[in-house]
């Protein structure tokens, strides 16, 4: 385990924390955890993390078949170091003194499922992870670290003080009641900070744009990305087409604005409802397909690998970085809603609003409320039974 003085994580976002020689002078040490590591989506994404040079420690949790997966991903030589962690015990470890925390641990769904019916198992899966999170690696900000100075602050055994951070991505399902019991869970031990908790629905934009691309006749991706991915691994994620997706992610709750995307295709409005059902149904295309075998695997670990990303890029400094993603928000009467999101060394720095919708995605928005808002409160009663 590498400890972080307190100086060095004041300075940690705009200068050099360097590592065994890994890092470059102006990447800062960052710790991503992922839970879940060893399953369908644990693994492609620990693949990804690992490609990412903005990671330096990847600490992959899973209550088994880690030490395997570990094993096999440290070979590869990109600069971060590897830790397999497996069984509770090792839980701990794991997470203190992650930056961002990756959560897809959890079970996925068979067809004719729902995700809400995964919700009798994920809930607890997610309520005992948070619980550790909130343990070992709980964010405090400035102020309440300055109030509650004894709380917070501990002295570890080399005499340095620490202070924990980390950014939750929430992946498991479903999204729209885990996360809430995120909320819970981190507020009843203290450690809630609405600018660090994330549902990922990276993978709803991701689909929107695919889609929206094909059916418009616009590039999915320039060919600036494709070739820099051969070449710099660094802007690896980044696609030229941009659909925000907002709401939820579960069916309804998934509200592709096709009115906003760019660059603007001529759609008719039957191809904007074909595609609006084809974002919403995406998952449900996915569960099929695979008949029996899990839930889109590899499209969600480059999904959570952009968003986690972005989530790196915003604590390292950048001012710029916009995803959508599930965060706690009054831009509606909901108290958890998706949205785009600007990232920065906090977290959410900005929750952004909706922008002019058109009268199809008004009507999209006022139809997926009471599903979400009743998703979200069984999510915050669970956590409080
Ligand atoms: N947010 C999204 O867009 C999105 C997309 C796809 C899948 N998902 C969800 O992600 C979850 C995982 O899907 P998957 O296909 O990887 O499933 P999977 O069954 O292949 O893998 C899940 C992994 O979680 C592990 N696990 C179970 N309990 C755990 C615990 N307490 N601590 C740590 N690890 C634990 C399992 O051992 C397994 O390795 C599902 O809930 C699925 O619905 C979300
Ligand atoms: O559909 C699922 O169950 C998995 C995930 O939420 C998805 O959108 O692919």
């Amino acid at each position: 385990m590498m400890w972080r003085s307190i100086k060095s994580l004041t300075t940690s976002s705009s200068s050099h924390i360097l590592r065994r020689g890994y890092a470059s002078e102006a990447v800062p040490y960052r710790k991503v955890a992922v839970l879940g590591a060893a399953g369908g989506i644990g693994q492609p994404l620990a693949l990804l993390m690992k490609l990412n040079p903005l990671v330096s420690s990847l600490a992959l949790y899973d209550i088994a078949n880690t030490p395997g997966v570990a094993a096999d991903i440290s070979h590869i030589n990109t600069r971060s170091e590897v830790y397999g962690y497996s069984g509770e015990a090792e839980l701990g470890k794991a997470l203190e003194g992650a930056d961002v925390v990756i959560i897809p641990a959890g079970v996925p769904r068979k067809p004719g499922m729902t995700r809400d019916d995964l919700f009798n198992i994920n809930a607890g899966i997610v309520k005992g992870l948070c619980e550790a999170i909130a343990k070992h690696c709980p964010h405090v900000s400035m102020e309440l670290l300055l109030e509650q100075v004894c709380l917070y602050v501990r002295v570890n055994l080399d005499g340095l003080v620490e202070l924990y951070l980390a950014l939750v991505n929430m992946i498991s399902n479903p999204v729209n009641s885990t996360v809430p019991i995120a909320a819970e869970i981190f507020k009843k031990a203290g450690t809630y900070d609405p600018k660090r908790l994330f549902g990922v629905t990276t993978l709803d934009v991701v689909r929107a744009k695919t889609f929206y691309a094909g059916k418009g006749k616009v590039p999915v991706a320039g060919m600036l990305d494709m070739w820099i991915y051969y070449t710099d691994l660094v802007s690896f994620f980044g696609s030229e087409v941009n659909v925000p997706v907002v709401g939820g992610h579960a069916g309804i709750t998934i509200l592709p604005l096709f009115s906003q995307a760019t660059p603007k295709a001529n759609l008719s409005d039957a191809e904007i409802t074909a595609l609006t059902k084809r974002t919403q149904d995406g998952g449900t295309e996915v569960v099929e397909a695979k008949a029996g075998k899990g839930s889109a695997t590899l499209s969600m670990a480059y999904a959570g690998a952009v968003f986690a990303d972005a989530c790196l890029k915003g604590l390292n400094g950048a001012s710029d970085v916009v995803e959508c993603s599930f965060v706690q928000s009054t831009i509606t009467e909901l108290p958890f809603f998706a949205s785009k999101v600007r990232l920065g060394k906090n977290g959410v720095e900005e929750v952004l609003g909706l922008g002019p919708l058109s009268d199809y995605e008004k009507e999209g928005l006022e139809k997926l409320k009471p599903e979400l808002q009743s998703s979200i409160e069984k999510g915050i009663k669970f956590a409080n039974q």
